[in-house]
């Protein structure tokens, strides 16, 4: 069976993207099975230069093929920040919380108590014999400074659904998230395109 390392060291990540493999005939493997690796250089300008990156140099580095994950939240009234900033927006290596803490200071700066936002995910697939495979997935709603709900990770508290009025995506399951969201929406079309490649 086709070994896939799901290359991204966000557990909220690897739960979401197993999930979404489920049903396909390939060992699902987490790059923490490979130990203590070192980190891939994130310096791309866009969320598909850096899921390539992040790819590639997985790939390398376990000998496997790698499915890497580059997303984030771009926030209409701060100009689309945090972006591809969105993991380190309140420093290298910040937590969800100190992050969430610095959009909630920029939008008190920006004065306002919302705005229109989307989250974006960018995804790519390193084969061993050199194969890349990319698809990206987009979903929109509405930030705003209370929170709700225990459930995904990052942002999610923060982040009001259009489809399920009403609902943060922190109080989705993972089921409903998967439908809506950014990766669940990149990840159908990169199934796809996987499944082809396997054929
Ligand atoms: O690079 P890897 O190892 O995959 O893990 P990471 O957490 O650093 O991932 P990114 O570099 O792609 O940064 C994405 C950030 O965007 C946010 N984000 C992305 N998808 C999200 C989601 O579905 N829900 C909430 N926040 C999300 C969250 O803060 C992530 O840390
Ligand atoms: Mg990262």
């Amino acid at each position: 069976m086709k070994k896939i390392v799901i290359a991204t060291k966000n557990a909220g990540k690897v739960r979401e993207m197993k999930d979404a493999f489920a049903h396909l005939p390939v060992e699902v493997v987490a790059l923490s099975e490979f130990g203590q690796l070192p980190n891939a250089i994130e310096d791309g300008e866009t969320f598909a230069e850096n899921a390539a990156i992040k790819a590639k140099f997985y790939m390398e580095k376990t000998g496997c093929a790698c499915l890497a994950d580059d997303s984030g939240l771009e926030v209409a009234v701060l100009g689309g920040r945090p972006g591809v900033y969105s993991s380190r927006y309140a420093g290298y290596n910040a937590e969800d919380w100190a992050n969430n803490q610095k959009m909630l200071e920029e939008l008190c700066i920006a004065d306002v108590e919302e705005s229109p936002a989307n989250y974006r995910c960018s995804l790519c697939f390193a084969d061993t014999d050199g194969t890349l495979l990319t698809a990206d997935g987009r979903c929109d709603g509405v930030v705003r400074k209370i929170p709700h709900g225990k459930n995904g990770f990052g942002y999610d508290p923060y982040f009001y659904t259009n489809e399920y009025a009403g609902r943060t995506m922190a109080e989705l399951t993972m089921e409903e998230k998967n439908r809506i969201s950014h990766r669940g929406r990149a990840l159908r079309k990169l199934t796809q395109k996987l499944e082809e490649h396997l054929a």
